[in-house]
């Protein structure tokens, strides 16, 4: 089983990464990514999908034209663990 992040390894991780806001209600990361367009946007996503898929771990997210909206948490431990913390720094470097 995962272990959730207790709150200084939350603090760090949300330290680590200010483009990306905490979202209490489902102890969750969110960020909003915005391209020149959607080829740019899908681009993305299919680098992301197979980074996720590598990691078996995987985003929830929403996508309209060239807006991509990124959540990740744990389903597994009902909330931030350190697979979200590593999985938002690969989303990162693809940037
Ligand atoms: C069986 C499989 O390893 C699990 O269901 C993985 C898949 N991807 C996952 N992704 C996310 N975001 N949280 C999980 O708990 C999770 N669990």
């Amino acid at each position: 089983m995962v272990q959730k992040l207790d709150d200084a390894a939350r603090a760090a991780l949300l330290a680590r990464f200010p483009d990306w806001r905490h979202e209490p209600d489902r102890d969750a990361i969110v960020r909003r990514f915005q391209f020149a367009d959607f080829a740019q946007a899908f681009g993305f996503m299919t680098s992301v999908a197979i980074v996720a898929e590598k990691m078996d771990h995987h985003p929830e997210w929403s996508n309209v034209y060239n807006r991509v909206d990124i959540l990740l948490t744990t389903h597994d431990a009902n909330g931030l663990s350190e697979r979200d913390a590593r999985l938002a720094e690969a989303i990162e470097a693809l940037l």
